[in-house]
Protein backbone atom coordinates (compact mmCIF):
# COMPACT_ATOMS: atom_id res chain seq x y z
CA UNK A 1 0.00 0.00 0.00
CA UNK A 2 1.46 3.14 -0.75
CA UNK A 3 1.37 6.31 1.69
CA UNK A 4 1.03 10.13 0.73
CA UNK A 5 3.55 12.12 2.16
CA UNK A 6 0.44 14.23 3.85
CA UNK A 7 -0.53 10.69 5.24
CA UNK A 8 3.00 10.33 6.83
CA UNK A 9 2.94 13.85 7.89
CA UNK A 10 -0.02 13.50 10.25
CA UNK A 11 0.93 10.31 11.41
CA UNK A 12 2.22 11.47 15.34
CA UNK A 13 5.67 10.11 16.43
CA UNK A 14 4.29 8.17 19.80
CA UNK A 15 8.08 7.51 21.01
CA UNK A 16 9.04 11.66 20.85
CA UNK A 17 7.55 13.52 24.04
CA UNK A 18 4.07 15.22 23.57
CA UNK A 19 5.65 17.94 25.45
CA UNK A 20 9.13 18.33 26.71
CA UNK A 21 10.55 20.94 28.84
CA UNK A 22 14.47 21.36 29.23
CA UNK A 23 16.13 23.29 32.08
CA UNK A 24 13.11 25.54 32.14
CA UNK A 25 13.15 28.71 34.37
CA UNK A 26 11.79 31.71 35.22
CA UNK A 27 12.58 34.54 37.22
CA UNK A 28 10.35 37.24 37.66
CA UNK A 29 11.91 40.94 37.92
CA UNK A 30 11.55 43.03 40.52
CA UNK A 31 12.94 46.25 38.99
CA UNK A 32 14.28 48.27 41.65
CA UNK A 33 12.50 46.49 44.62
CA UNK A 34 14.85 44.38 45.61
CA UNK A 35 15.83 40.76 44.60
CA UNK A 36 14.36 38.76 41.50
CA UNK A 37 11.79 36.39 42.29
CA UNK A 38 13.04 33.15 40.99
CA UNK A 39 9.50 31.11 40.74
CA UNK A 40 10.51 27.91 39.13
CA UNK A 41 13.07 25.17 37.83
CA UNK A 42 15.18 24.48 36.51
CA UNK A 43 12.90 21.76 35.79
CA UNK A 44 13.11 18.92 33.70
CA UNK A 45 10.58 17.15 31.86
CA UNK A 46 8.75 14.83 29.62
CA UNK A 47 5.35 14.16 29.04
CA UNK A 48 3.99 11.16 27.39
CA UNK A 49 1.66 11.61 24.88
CA UNK A 50 -1.82 10.43 26.15
CA UNK A 51 -0.89 10.18 29.42
CA UNK A 52 -2.30 12.08 32.93
CA UNK A 53 -0.06 13.51 34.95
CA UNK A 54 -0.77 15.55 38.21
CA UNK A 55 1.55 17.88 39.68
CA UNK A 56 1.35 18.51 43.45
CA UNK A 57 3.44 20.88 45.34
CA UNK A 58 4.00 23.64 48.07
CA UNK A 59 2.15 27.14 48.48
CA UNK A 60 3.92 29.13 45.83
CA UNK A 61 6.42 26.43 44.35
CA UNK A 62 5.69 27.66 40.83
CA UNK A 63 3.11 25.04 39.72
CA UNK A 64 0.84 27.82 37.91
CA UNK A 65 4.29 29.63 36.21
CA UNK A 66 4.96 25.85 35.09
CA UNK A 67 1.50 25.67 33.63
CA UNK A 68 1.72 28.75 31.94
CA UNK A 69 5.37 27.89 29.97
CA UNK A 70 3.55 24.95 28.63
CA UNK A 71 0.25 26.72 27.32
CA UNK A 72 2.81 29.54 25.84
CA UNK A 73 1.34 32.12 28.22
CA UNK A 74 4.81 33.01 29.69
CA UNK A 75 8.06 32.49 28.52
CA UNK A 76 10.85 30.54 30.08
CA UNK A 77 13.88 33.13 31.30
CA UNK A 78 16.10 29.69 30.51
CA UNK A 79 15.50 26.52 28.77
CA UNK A 80 13.58 25.02 26.08
CA UNK A 81 9.73 24.44 26.11
CA UNK A 82 8.83 21.94 23.28
CA UNK A 83 5.08 20.71 22.38
CA UNK A 84 4.91 18.00 19.53
CA UNK A 85 8.45 18.92 18.55
CA UNK A 86 7.82 22.52 17.80
CA UNK A 87 9.10 25.34 20.66
CA UNK A 88 5.97 26.55 22.22
CA UNK A 89 6.27 30.25 21.46
CA UNK A 90 2.35 32.42 21.96
CA UNK A 91 -0.59 29.60 22.70
CA UNK A 92 0.07 26.46 20.41
CA UNK A 93 -2.48 25.45 18.97
CA UNK A 94 -3.59 21.79 20.04
CA UNK A 95 -3.05 23.29 23.76
CA UNK A 96 -6.18 24.18 26.03
CA UNK A 97 -5.92 25.43 29.78
CA UNK A 98 -9.07 25.86 32.34
CA UNK A 99 -8.21 27.56 35.14
CA UNK A 100 -9.25 27.77 39.02
CA UNK A 101 -11.36 30.53 39.01
CA UNK A 102 -15.07 30.55 36.94
CA UNK A 103 -13.70 31.86 33.80
CA UNK A 104 -17.58 31.51 32.22
CA UNK A 105 -18.98 34.34 30.28
CA UNK A 106 -22.19 35.78 32.83
CA UNK A 107 -23.68 37.16 29.84
CA UNK A 108 -23.40 34.38 27.71
CA UNK A 109 -25.59 31.25 27.57
CA UNK A 110 -24.31 27.75 27.96
CA UNK A 111 -24.28 26.96 24.76
CA UNK A 112 -22.68 30.13 23.72
CA UNK A 113 -20.46 30.10 26.21
CA UNK A 114 -19.31 26.46 24.98
CA UNK A 115 -19.30 27.75 21.29
CA UNK A 116 -17.25 30.99 21.66
CA UNK A 117 -14.06 29.97 20.85
CA UNK A 118 -15.44 27.55 17.47
CA UNK A 119 -17.25 31.04 16.46
CA UNK A 120 -14.36 32.93 16.97
CA UNK A 121 -12.12 30.24 15.10
CA UNK A 122 -14.82 30.49 12.12
CA UNK A 123 -15.74 27.34 11.98
CA UNK A 124 -18.54 26.30 10.21
CA UNK A 125 -21.94 26.82 12.29
CA UNK A 126 -23.02 23.20 11.30
CA UNK A 127 -20.17 21.66 12.69
CA UNK A 128 -20.41 23.66 15.89
CA UNK A 129 -23.57 22.87 16.30
CA UNK A 130 -22.33 18.77 16.53
CA UNK A 131 -19.40 19.71 18.44
CA UNK A 132 -20.96 21.72 21.29
CA UNK A 133 -24.36 19.50 21.77
CA UNK A 134 -21.25 16.62 21.75
CA UNK A 135 -19.90 18.48 24.64
CA UNK A 136 -22.61 19.82 26.30
CA UNK A 137 -23.94 16.34 26.36
CA UNK A 138 -20.73 14.71 27.30
CA UNK A 139 -20.53 17.87 30.41
CA UNK A 140 -23.66 16.50 31.98
CA UNK A 141 -25.26 19.68 31.20
CA UNK A 142 -27.71 19.22 28.55
CA UNK A 143 -31.17 19.91 30.98
CA UNK A 144 -28.66 23.71 30.97
CA UNK A 145 -28.31 24.62 27.51
CA UNK A 146 -30.15 27.94 27.30
CA UNK A 147 -29.38 28.90 31.05
CA UNK A 148 -27.16 31.48 32.55
CA UNK A 149 -24.09 30.90 34.73
CA UNK A 150 -25.52 32.76 37.63
CA UNK A 151 -28.21 29.76 37.36
CA UNK A 152 -25.75 27.16 37.52
CA UNK A 153 -23.81 26.07 40.93
CA UNK A 154 -19.66 26.57 40.90
CA UNK A 155 -19.31 23.31 40.04
CA UNK A 156 -21.74 23.21 37.06
CA UNK A 157 -19.82 26.60 35.79
CA UNK A 158 -16.37 24.69 35.75
CA UNK A 159 -18.03 22.17 33.64
CA UNK A 160 -19.06 24.77 31.39
CA UNK A 161 -15.51 26.13 31.50
CA UNK A 162 -14.53 22.45 30.64
CA UNK A 163 -16.57 21.82 27.89
CA UNK A 164 -15.38 25.16 25.99
CA UNK A 165 -12.09 24.06 26.22
CA UNK A 166 -12.81 20.33 25.03
CA UNK A 167 -14.87 21.32 21.91
CA UNK A 168 -12.06 22.88 20.56
CA UNK A 169 -10.39 19.26 20.18
CA UNK A 170 -6.69 20.10 22.40
CA UNK A 171 -4.37 17.38 22.34
CA UNK A 172 -2.86 18.79 25.45
CA UNK A 173 -5.26 19.70 28.33
CA UNK A 174 -3.75 21.65 31.12
CA UNK A 175 -5.78 21.90 34.17
CA UNK A 176 -4.82 24.59 37.05
CA UNK A 177 -6.89 23.91 39.97
CA UNK A 178 -10.44 23.46 38.33
CA UNK A 179 -11.66 22.07 40.91
CA UNK A 180 -10.48 24.02 43.88
CA UNK A 181 -13.38 25.96 44.92
CA UNK A 182 -15.61 22.92 44.86
CA UNK A 183 -16.43 20.84 48.43
CA UNK A 184 -14.31 17.35 48.29
CA UNK A 185 -17.50 15.19 47.14
CA UNK A 186 -17.89 17.52 44.54
CA UNK A 187 -14.54 17.26 43.19
CA UNK A 188 -13.95 13.39 43.32
CA UNK A 189 -17.04 13.27 41.10
CA UNK A 190 -15.61 15.53 39.04
CA UNK A 191 -12.54 13.74 38.95
CA UNK A 192 -14.30 11.25 37.33
CA UNK A 193 -15.74 13.44 34.32
CA UNK A 194 -12.10 14.23 33.75
CA UNK A 195 -11.07 10.44 33.51
CA UNK A 196 -14.02 9.89 31.03
CA UNK A 197 -13.29 12.89 28.83
CA UNK A 198 -9.63 11.57 29.20
CA UNK A 199 -10.13 8.40 27.59
CA UNK A 200 -12.42 9.55 25.44
CA UNK A 201 -10.16 12.24 24.24
CA UNK A 202 -6.99 10.38 24.05
CA UNK A 203 -5.65 14.04 24.62
CA UNK A 204 -2.55 14.22 27.40
CA UNK A 205 -3.44 15.95 30.72
CA UNK A 206 -1.31 17.52 32.97
CA UNK A 207 -3.50 18.67 35.70
CA UNK A 208 -2.36 21.00 39.08
CA UNK A 209 -3.72 20.31 42.32
CA UNK A 210 -2.97 20.43 45.70
CA UNK A 211 -5.21 17.57 46.78
CA UNK A 212 -2.88 14.64 47.34
CA UNK A 213 -6.32 12.07 46.86
CA UNK A 214 -6.63 13.79 43.89
CA UNK A 215 -3.62 13.59 42.39
CA UNK A 216 -3.32 9.88 43.28
CA UNK A 217 -6.77 9.39 41.78
CA UNK A 218 -6.45 10.85 38.84
CA UNK A 219 -2.68 10.50 37.38
CA UNK A 220 -0.69 7.98 35.67
CA UNK A 221 2.05 9.83 36.87
CA UNK A 222 2.08 12.25 39.76
CA UNK A 223 5.33 15.24 40.06
CA UNK A 224 6.05 16.45 43.35
CA UNK A 225 7.57 19.84 43.57
CA UNK A 226 9.98 21.16 45.60
CA UNK A 227 9.44 24.68 47.88
CA UNK A 228 10.49 27.80 45.44
CA UNK A 229 12.50 27.98 43.20
CA UNK A 230 10.37 24.65 42.00
CA UNK A 231 12.28 21.41 40.37
CA UNK A 232 10.49 17.88 40.61
CA UNK A 233 11.57 16.38 43.74
CA UNK A 234 10.09 12.85 42.94
CA UNK A 235 7.59 11.38 39.96
CA UNK A 236 5.71 8.37 40.97
CA UNK A 237 3.98 6.17 38.78
CA UNK A 238 0.79 5.04 40.29
CA UNK A 239 0.09 1.70 38.35
CA UNK A 240 -3.24 2.40 37.91
CA UNK A 241 -4.87 1.22 34.71
CA UNK A 242 -7.10 3.34 32.33
CA UNK A 243 -10.28 2.21 33.49
CA UNK A 244 -10.09 3.52 36.97
CA UNK A 245 -12.67 5.76 38.51
CA UNK A 246 -13.44 7.80 42.23
CA UNK A 247 -13.87 3.88 43.47
CA UNK A 248 -9.84 3.36 43.33
CA UNK A 249 -9.67 5.57 46.49
CA UNK A 250 -10.48 2.56 48.20
CA UNK A 251 -7.86 0.67 46.85
CA UNK A 252 -5.57 -1.37 49.15
CA UNK A 253 -2.52 0.59 47.83
CA UNK A 254 -3.83 4.20 47.76
CA UNK A 255 -3.18 4.87 51.14
CA UNK A 256 0.03 3.89 50.66
CA UNK A 257 0.23 6.29 47.50
CA UNK A 258 -0.74 9.35 48.94
CA UNK A 259 1.52 8.96 52.06
CA UNK A 260 4.30 8.68 49.92
CA UNK A 261 3.20 11.67 48.49
CA UNK A 262 2.52 13.31 51.65
CA UNK A 263 5.83 12.29 53.02
CA UNK A 264 7.98 13.58 50.22
CA UNK A 265 5.87 16.82 50.37
CA UNK A 266 5.32 17.31 54.27
CA UNK A 267 9.12 18.58 54.48
CA UNK A 268 9.18 20.96 51.54
CA UNK A 269 5.41 22.37 52.68
CA UNK A 270 7.61 23.39 56.04
CA UNK A 271 9.58 24.78 54.29
CA UNK A 272 7.75 27.51 52.97
CA UNK A 273 5.47 28.05 55.86
CA UNK A 274 9.12 28.83 57.55
CA UNK A 275 10.62 30.75 55.04
CA UNK A 276 7.42 32.34 52.82
N1 LIG B 1 4.00 38.28 37.90
C1 LIG B 1 4.74 37.98 38.96
N2 LIG B 1 5.64 38.85 39.47
C2 LIG B 1 6.40 38.52 40.55
N3 LIG B 1 6.33 37.33 41.19
C3 LIG B 1 5.44 36.43 40.71
C4 LIG B 1 4.60 36.70 39.61
N4 LIG B 1 3.82 35.61 39.37
C5 LIG B 1 4.16 34.71 40.31
N5 LIG B 1 5.12 35.20 41.10
C6 LIG B 1 5.77 34.51 42.23
O1 LIG B 1 6.33 33.33 41.71
C7 LIG B 1 6.18 32.26 42.64
C8 LIG B 1 5.47 31.11 41.99
O2 LIG B 1 4.12 31.49 41.70
P1 LIG B 1 3.05 30.44 41.15
O3 LIG B 1 1.74 31.15 41.08
O4 LIG B 1 3.57 29.81 39.91
O5 LIG B 1 3.05 29.34 42.32
P2 LIG B 1 1.99 28.20 42.62
O6 LIG B 1 2.78 27.01 43.03
O7 LIG B 1 1.06 28.03 41.48
O8 LIG B 1 1.24 28.83 43.88
P3 LIG B 1 -0.14 28.38 44.56
O9 LIG B 1 0.03 26.96 44.98
O10 LIG B 1 -0.22 29.28 45.78
O11 LIG B 1 -1.21 28.61 43.56
C9 LIG B 1 5.44 32.85 43.84
O12 LIG B 1 6.38 33.19 44.81
C10 LIG B 1 4.77 34.08 43.27
O13 LIG B 1 4.59 35.07 44.27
Amino acid sequence: MSVSPAEVAVVPDTAMPHARLVGVTRVFSRRGRGDDVHALGPIDLDLKRGEFFSVVGPSGCGKSTLLDVLAGLATPTSGTAEFEGRPIAGVPAGVGAVFQEDASFPWLSVTDNVAFGLRRAGVDPAEIARRVDYAIGFMGLRGFADAYPAQLSGGMRQRVCIARTLVMQPRLILLDEPFGALDAQTRLLMGDELLRMWRETGATVLLITHALDEAAMLADRVGVMSARPGVFIDIVATGWDAERDSRIVSHPRFGDLTGHLWERLRVESLKHLREG
